[in-house]
């Protein structure tokens, strides 16, 4: 996808969004909001033009799955219909290379704010492990709101929401002693989630938030049990 005109801006915005995503919680006045067994979430209130776009990091340890299967499920637009609740529709807009691809997607309607759609790229890609830390390489896919001439802001009945998001993934393998096959019991996937949604339009504070406390972590933990029940009796894709 390197020659497509979006190449520069995905290329920076998938790097932004690993440096982001890999800075630990110490810093940045996060606040824990939802925790559910290894999953940890946390927001920071912040509002632009008086519409709260809260940004959101959750951590989570998965065992059993790669981060790269991890990856591979939340990217797939295959699948997408399977775990994602939210969603009404979804449409591929175009599929600019193996590794990317641009969706729109119209989201149930939150009531009783205006009905949402969503237009983004959305980018997997491998990025090795170069500091030899004891985990295996990086997969991250990243989602960020784009335009498309057919489907321009805020033509229909939807208001179109702005969207930046990462899953981050890392594998640590914890051989077997007797130098047997790495099975799925050897596999740690840490995974970190970063989203900033911007409503598009004005919704109230109180129901924006009550519904990021509610379906949040409901989406984290659904999608997440997905990639585990999915790769449970298939081979490992590391
Ligand atoms: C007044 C309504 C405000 C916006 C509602 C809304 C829409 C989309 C999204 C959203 C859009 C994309 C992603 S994703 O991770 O890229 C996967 C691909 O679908 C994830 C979540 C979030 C929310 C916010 C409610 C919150 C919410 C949170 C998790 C699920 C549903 N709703």
């Amino acid at each position: 996808a390197t020659e497509h005109k979006l190449w520069p801006e995905i290329d920076r915005v998938c790097l932004e969004q690993l440096h982001y995503a890999r800075l630990n919680l110490g810093e940045g006045g996060w606040q824990l909001f939802a925790e559910d067994g290894e999953m940890r979430m946390y927001k920071r209130e912040e509002e632009v033009g008086g519409m709260v776009v809260d940004p959101l990091k959750a951590v989570h340890i998965v065992k059993g799955v790669t981060g790269h299967e991890m990856c591979h499920y939340f990217f797939s637009a295959d699948v997408r219909m399977d775990w994602e609740t939210t969603v009404e529709q979804m449409t591929v807009l175009e599929s600019i290379a193996e590794d990317t691809q641009v969706f729109l997607q119209i989201h149930k309607r939150v009531w009783p704010a205006a009905q949402r759609d969503s237009l983004f790229w959305s980018h997997i890609r491998k990025v090795p492990n170069i500091r030899d830390e004891d985990g295996q390489d990086f997969w991250i896919v990243c989602n960020h709101s784009t335009e498309h001439q057919d489907f321009p802001a805020n033509s229909g009945k939807c208001v179109r929401l702005f969207l930046t998001v990462c899953l981050v993934c890392q594998t640590f393998i914890d051989p077997p002693k007797d130098g047997t096959d790495i099975t799925r019991d050897n596999l740690t996937c840490k995974i970190t989630y970063c989203s900033v949604v911007n409503p598009g339009g004005w919704a109230p504070a109180s129901v924006l938030r009550a519904v990021y406390k509610r379906e949040y972590p409901k989406f984290l933990k659904r999608f997440t049990q997905y990639v585990i029940d999915q790769c449970a009796d298939k081979p490992i894709m590391f």
